[in-house]
């Protein structure tokens, strides 16, 4: 771990349609905090000690500074305007990292229930390897759908993609020189359509994004320990 420098890009440029709330989800109050927080801490925490970088849409810096103010929230970042899509905040995260032996660790604001052992496994894994991105099977049955038909799939070929999604600097520096496309929906499928393979590391059942208002009153519940 010795010469190799660790980053997290915390992206929170969303708006949060889905969740259709007056402030964006990502600074909506979670146990007295916004959900932002809470992930940006853990990352804090995390024994990598990694350099933070916030990716915030333009229009809410100025309602960050404030909830930074008003939480007392003291822990050293650097923010950075987002853009129009996932995509493009990523790559203005990563335009400000030029470390040739960086590990970069991507994490959706918004899945503030990330662990320590998710985030300690994920950096391993692509300082060994070249990337790892969390990820869990699927509880549930799968089908593909296609011309309007429906075929079952083996579920335990199919799993669900989390973050943080975890790179070696150059990995990450390739593929986001792509030109933008809609189905790079997460940087693992930026990085594999540069060229590169994937490798899953366990994610965790609990570490969901929130996206609607149920998943912000789930979250509340683990918090409590009610669940
Ligand atoms: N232009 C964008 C779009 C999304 N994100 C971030 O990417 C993460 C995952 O995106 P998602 O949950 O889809 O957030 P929103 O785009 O805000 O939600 P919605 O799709 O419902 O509008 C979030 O932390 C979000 O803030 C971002 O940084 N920049
Ligand atoms: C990155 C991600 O959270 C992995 O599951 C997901 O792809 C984000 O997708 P969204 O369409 O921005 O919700």
């Amino acid at each position: 771990m010795d010469n190799t420098h660790f980053f997290a890009i915390i992206v929170a440029g969303g708006s949060g349609k889905r969740m259709n709330t007056e402030i964006p989800k990502q600074f909506l109050l979670l146990k007295g905090k916004p959900v932002i927080m809470h992930s940006i801490e853990t990352f804090y925490r995390n024994p990598h000690q990694p350099a933070i970088i916030v990716v915030l849409n333009q229009n809410d810096i100025a309602l960050w500074e404030q909830l930074v103010t008003e939480h007392d929230f003291n822990i050293p970042h650097t923010v950075v305007a987002g853009g129009a899509e996932r995509f493009h905040s990523v790559k203005n995260g990563l335009d400000l990292i030029d470390d040739k032996d960086a590990i970069i660790a991507v994490h959706d604001a918004v899945r503030p229930l990330v662990t320590e052992k998710t985030i300690s496994n994920c950096y391993q894994t692509a300082l060994k390897s070249g990337n790892a991105v969390a990820a869990i099977p699927s509880k549930d049955s799968v089908r593909l759908v296609k011309n309007g038909k429906s075929e079952a799939l083996d579920r335990k070929a199919v799993y669900l993609v989390q973050t943080p999604q975890t790179f070696k600097l150059s990995q990450l520096k390739t593929a986001y020189q792509q030109t933008y496309n809609s189905f790079f929906t997460d940087d693992a499928s930026v990085v594999e359509h540069a060229g590169f393979t994937i490798n899953l590391e366990a994610g965790d059942e609990d570490n969901f994004k929130i996206t609607f208002k149920t998943d912000l009153k789930l979250a509340e519940s683990i918090f409590d320990g009610k669940l």
